[in-house]
């Protein structure tokens, strides 16, 4: 990979390499646009092939997060770390700590929290060397974990599809295929079967499969046939890029609406799911509940305040949904739409002049 050369094409800012010999961190710190403001994303930890594919995810993950963090109005740009290494055998205190104090140099240009692979415990630790750390335990006055509260974004977000796919938001009687069923999903399945809606799930876990049987009397199936099965919606909450060549002709659903990042494997499965007249709830819109989540912390955390913020998931999946019948665009080039647009009117409107306390007359006065 021709890291400058990547970096020049989808214009990222800064890509930091942190290595501690003695707790064995390795992590890549991607910071892509902060127009909007300091970078928040979360980290994400996991045994990567090699060291480029580490350094790719950091960087595809980062400008993620920066549509992410625009498109849902917050005032925060984007960017994501990866430790390279098994989040079951190789976490340690000194890691976190030393990655702390990795961020802590970087004074604010980037913010981290949880995701895939880190937890609660880890921001705490995190958090004993830098306050650029958001997803720390309640206890500390801060949000703790993020994945309730994505659950209730997408929950949100899938009512505002299911208006435009069915003409009514109310998800009673509807049947709806989740994949995976883990953190987010739970939380999800249980919003769902308060509404009345019947669930079909799956994943790899089966102890997980079993909680939401029992819990929300859903019906389970084989990973392979969660695609097939008859339903109105499919909610992707495991893996990304699930829509796919092979995936889309076995899909009956009329909206896709789920938690997973990346969920379109190539844009070009974003056009034909648009063409078969599939509501598609765009990934990074419909599960910003957890980054709005953290992200009210910057501002002293209120759960009241931060779950109104994360109710008008809706509108946005409205707003983008009209965007794409304005512009007749897909859903997902849409959401991308509303995401640039906003950066640009910000990045135009920063462009006035305003002296700051490290404008150069300060220092010729002394000060
Ligand atoms: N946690 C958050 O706040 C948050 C925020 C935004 C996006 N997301 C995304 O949502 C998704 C779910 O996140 P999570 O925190 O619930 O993760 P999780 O690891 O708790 O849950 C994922 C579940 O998917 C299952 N799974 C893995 N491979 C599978 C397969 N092939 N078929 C079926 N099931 C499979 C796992 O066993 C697990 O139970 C991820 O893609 C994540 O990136 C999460
Ligand atoms: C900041 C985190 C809560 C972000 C979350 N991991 C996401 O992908 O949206």
């Amino acid at each position: 990979m021709e890291i400058f050369k990547y970096m020049e094409t989808y214009d990222y800012e800064q890509l930091v390499i942190c290595q501690d010999k003695q707790s064995g961190l390795k992590a890549i710190i991607a910071i892509h646009d902060t127009t909007l403001g300091p970078a928040l994303g979360g980290t994400r930890m996991w045994t990567y092939a090699n060291e480029a594919a580490a350094i790719e995810d950091a960087l595809r993950l980062a400008k993620g997060m920066t549509y992410k963090n625009a498109a849902a109005g917050l005032n925060l740009g984007g960017g994501k770390t990866v430790i390279i290494g098994d989040p079951r055998t190789d976490k340690n205190e000194e890691m976190f700590r030393a990655f702390g104090r990795y961020i802590q140099g970087l004074n604010g240009r980037y913010i981290t929290a949880e995701d895939v692979g880190t937890t609660v415990a880890d921001m705490d630790l995190i958090y004993e060397e830098t306050d650029y750390v958001t997803g720390v335990s309640p206890a500390f006055g801060s949000s703790g974990n993020p994945s309730p509260v994505t659950a209730f974004g997408v929950y949100r977000g899938m009512k505002a599809a299911a208006k435009e796919a069915f003409g009514t938001d109310s998800l009673e009687g509807k049947v709806i295929a989740v994949q995976g069923v883990g953190n987010v999903a739970y939380t999800l399945c249980r919003h769902l079967h308060e509404e009345g809606a019947q669930l079909i799930v799956t994943d790899i876990n089966k102890e997980a499969v079993n909680r939401v049987v029992e819990e929300f009397g859903a019906k389970a199936v084989d990973i392979n046939d969660i695609y097939s099965v008859d339903c109105d919606i499919y909610a992707p909450c495991a893996l990304g890029a699930t829509i796919n060549d092979e995936t889309i002709p076995q899909l009956k659903a009329k909206v896709i609406a789920g938690a997973a990042n990346n969920q379109l494997l190539d844009t070009k499965h974003g056009d034909i799911i648009h063409e078969l007249g599939i509501v598609y709830a765009p990934d990074y819109v419909i599960n910003a509940g957890g980054v709005i989540n953290v992200a009210d912390e910057l501002y002293g955390y209120n759960r009241e305040r931060a779950l109104k913020k994360v109710e008008g998931i809706y509108d946005n999946i409205e707003k983008v949904i009209e965007i794409a019948k304005r512009d007749g665009i897909p859903t997902y080039r849409a959401a991308d739409r509303l995401a640039e647009e906003r950066i640009e009117r910000m990045k135009n409107s920063r462009s006035q002049f305003l002296q700051n306390g490290h404008h150069i007359l300060s220092r010729r006065n002394g000060r």
